[in-house]
C-alpha cells in the first residue's frame, strides 16, 4: 500500500441555512409549553433553568473511547450528569425512567392527587427523539411505539400530546420537532451536522459531505474502506474515491458514465448506519471540550436565544398573574351577589 498523503485542513466555506417554518414554530411551541414540565431531555442545551438531561443517543456510531470525556468534562464545568443511549437496542434507557421518576411533583385536582413529572424531549432533527420515547415507552409501560421515527430529518412536525412512560409516579413526555439554530456560522459545523443527517442532503451538496466523510476516515488512518468496497490504493481525493464506490456500487448513468450522486448518497448512509466503523466528528480532547464548554456560556447565539426564552417566560408569568387576579374579581364579586 502507498504511503497516503492525506490533507491536513479540510476547506470549505458554504453557509448553510436551513429553518424551515415548522421549526420556527416548533421552537415557539417549545418555549411556550416549557412552563408545563419538569423535567427536559435535551440533545443540546435549551432550557438552562428547568432540571436537565443530557442525552447522547446513537452511542453505538460514536467512537466507545469518548463516552468517558464527554461524562467527566460536562461533570467538571456544568455539574451535569449526561446519558449514553442507544433508543433502537434500549440501552441505559432504565436509568433515565428512575431519574424521571425522582423528579414527580404531587399535581391533580384535590380529591385525585397524584405524583407526576412531565418531560419535555428536544434536540436537532434526527437525532433519535421520537425513538428515545418509543424506548422509554417499551421499557416503561411495556408499550408499543407512539411517536413517529424516521430517517428524514422533520419527521416529528409539531409538539404533540404527552406520552406516557411509567404509571408510578407517572411520566409523561412530549415530544417535539427537531430545531436548530437558524444560522450555523461555521461551514465545517454544517457538513458535520449535514452528516449526521440534521438537514436535508440536497441542501449541502452530497458529493462535499462524502468528500468530508472521506478526509475524516484518512485522518483517523481508518482504510476500512478499502475492503468494503473493493479499492486498491487509500486515497484522499474524492475525484478518485467517488468513482470507484459507484463501481462497486454498480450506480450508473444513462450513457454509462458513473453516477457520483448515487455514490455519495451511498456512503452518507453506511455512514449514518454506523457500517464505516465507530467514530465521532468532533475533536473530543479534554481541553477542547472544557474550551467548547466553557465557551457555550459566553456565546452570543445561545446568550440571545436565552434572553429570548427568559422574556417570553416572564411574559407568560406576567400573563397568568393577570388572569389569576381576574379570576379572583370574578369569584368576588359573584358571592357577594
Ligand atoms: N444507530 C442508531 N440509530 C438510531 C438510534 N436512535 C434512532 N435512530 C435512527 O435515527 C433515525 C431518526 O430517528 P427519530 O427518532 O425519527 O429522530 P427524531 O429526532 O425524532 O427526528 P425528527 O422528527 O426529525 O426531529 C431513525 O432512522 C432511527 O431508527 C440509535 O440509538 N442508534
Amino acid at each position: 500500500m502507498n504511503p497516503l498523503h492525506a490533507r491536513n485542513a479540510f476547506v470549505y466555506d458554504k453557509i448553510i441555512n436551513w429553518f424551515p417554518g415548522h421549526m420556527a414554530k416548533g421552537l415557539r411551541l417549545i418555549t411556550e409549553k416549557l412552563n408545563a414540565v419538569q423535567v427536559v431531555i435535551e440533545f443540546e442545551p435549551i432550557a438552562q433553568k428547568k432540571d436537565r438531561l443530557i442525552v447522547y443517543n446513537k452511542s453505538d456510531l460514536a467512537h466507545p473511547d469518548t463516552e468517558a470525556v464527554i461524562t467527566k468534562a460536562f461533570k467538571e464545568f456544568k455539574g451535569q450528569d449526561v446519558v449514553f443511549t442507544n433508543a433502537n437496542e434500549d440501552t441505559n434507557i432504565k436509568g433515565i425512567i428512575k431519574y424521571l421518576a425522582t423528579k414527580a411533583k404531587v399535581s391533580g385536582t384535590a380529591s385525585e392527587k397524584e405524583l407526576t413529572t412531565t418531560v419535555m424531549v428536544v434536540g436537532m432533527p434526527n437525532v433519535g427523539k421520537s425513538s428515545l420515547i418509543n424506548s422509554l415507552r417499551r421499557i416503561g409501560v411495556k408499550k408499543g411505539k407512539a411517536a413517529p421515527t424516521g430517517a428524514i430529518p422533520g419527521i416529528t412536525r409539531t409538539v404533540a400530546g404527552t406520552i406516557k412512560v411509567l404509571d408510578s409516579p407517572k411520566v409523561y413526555l412530549i415530544d417535539t420537532p427537531g430545531v436548530m439554530i437558524p444560522h450555523i456560522p461555521d461551514p465545517i459545523s454544517a457538513i458535520k451536522v449535514a452528516l449526521t443527517g440534521a438537514i436535508s442532503d440536497h441542501l449541502s451538496d452530497e458529493e462535499v459531505i462524502a468528500d468530508y466523510l472521506l478526509f475524516q476516515l484518512n485522518q483517523a488512518q481508518d482504510y476500512s474502506y478499502l475492503k468494503l468496497y473493493n479499492i486498491k490504493e487509500p486515497t484522499d481525493d474524492i475525484r478518485v474515491f467517488l468513482p470507484q464506490v459507484a463501481k462497486y456500487i454498480g450506480a450508473l448513468k444513462k450513457g454509462g458514465e458513473y453516477n457520483l450522486t448515487a455514490a455519495a448518497q451511498f456512503l452518507i448512509k453506511q455512514y449514518r448506519l454506523g457500517k464505516l466503523g465507530r467514530f465521532t466528528l468532533d475533536d473530543i480532547q479534554p481541553e477542547s471540550l472544557a474550551r467548547f464548554l466553557t465557551k457555550e456560556i459566553e456565546d452570543p447565539v445561545s446568550r440571545r436565544q436565552q434572553k429570548k426564552a427568559n422574556k417570553i417566560e416572564d411574559r407568560r408569568l406576567k400573563r397568568l398573574q393577570q388572569l389569576r387576579k381576574a379570576e379572583e374579581a370574578e369569584s368576588n364579586i359573584e358571592s357577594k351577589l
